[in-house]
């Protein structure tokens, strides 16, 4: 298997007029890995992977090198980002509220794909995935709660085959359990083939789930390593996770 990674971004800086809300030396994810962005309100999470992306809200000014599979996708627009296969899950909800599961997931179905690496996902294996979407699947999207909303979200973006996926704070507002559920999900996502970039908020939960964990503050990467050796960092330890390291 190729080291190359899939996604990687070089000297990745945006800026808001004057105020720089990001400064990324490099940051890369490798194929079946999921890397997790974790970092306090305002750290720069969603300026990340939104500049990934090429989205924006307000017109930021953007510079750096993003590659996917070794291709430069840095001069391509969103829409082009995503035809060939880097898909963003935005925070809050991506869902019609008056079509139900179903319908949902068959709002979202094979555009044509290039590129290479694309996972594709049948609806029998995201009902597998997500078999509280299977028992759901008459429902309308209004009557889920939010957990369930979030994972038809991420199941809608998986039948488009992607080849990495950003998600951006899927566990927000969530119910402490359902936080877990939907992240042990991601989890199983990454184990079936997928590559993932996951912003999280909440450190404890994403900690337990991502290879790598990357600490951003006020734009910037403050520390970044495997999970298991980042859960002994004192700067993770002691701001998050309300231990204290000797
Ligand atoms: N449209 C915008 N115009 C001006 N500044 C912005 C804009 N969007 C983000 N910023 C600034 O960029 C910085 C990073 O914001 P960002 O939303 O990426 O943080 P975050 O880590 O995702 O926080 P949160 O968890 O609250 O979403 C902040 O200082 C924010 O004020």
């Amino acid at each position: 298997m190729s080291t190359r990674p899939v996604l990687e971004a070089t000297d990745l800086k945006i800026a808001y007029g004057g105020n720089i809300a990001l400064d990324v030396p490099r940051i890369a994810v490798r194929e079946r890995e999921l890397v997790g962005v974790v970092g306090a309100n305002g750290a720069g999470k969603s300026t990340l992977v939104n500049g990934l992306l090429g989205w924006s809200r307000g017109s930021p000014k953007v510079s750096g090198k993003i590659m996917l599979d070794g291709r430069d996708i840095s001069d391509l627009p969103p829409h082009e980002r995503v035809r060939s296969g880097l898909l963003l899950i935005p925070e809050g909800k991506l869902v019609f509220a008056q079509m139900t599961v179903e319908e949902n997931l068959a709002s979202s179905v094979d555009v044509p794909t290039e590129g290479q690496g694309r996972r594709h996902y049948s609806s029998e294996e995201i009902y597998a995935l997500f078999p509280r979407l299977y028992e759901r699947r008459h429902h309308l999207g209004s009557q889920l709660s939010g957990g369930e909303r979030q994972m038809l979200g991420i199941a809608r973006a998986l039948r488009l085959s992607p080849r990495a996926l950003l998600l951006d704070e899927p566990s927000i507002g969530l119910a402490p359990r359902l936080v877990s559920t939907v992240l042990e999900t991601v989890r199983a996502l990454v184990d079936s083939g997928l590559t993932v970039l996951l912003v999280e908020q909440n450190v404890r939960a994403a900690i337990e789930v991502v290879d790598r964990l990357v600490l951003l503050e006020r734009g910037r990467i403050l520390a970044e390593g495997p999970a298991s050796e980042m859960r002994d960092d004192p700067r993770i330890a002691e701001a998050y996770l309300g231990a204290h390291v000797a």
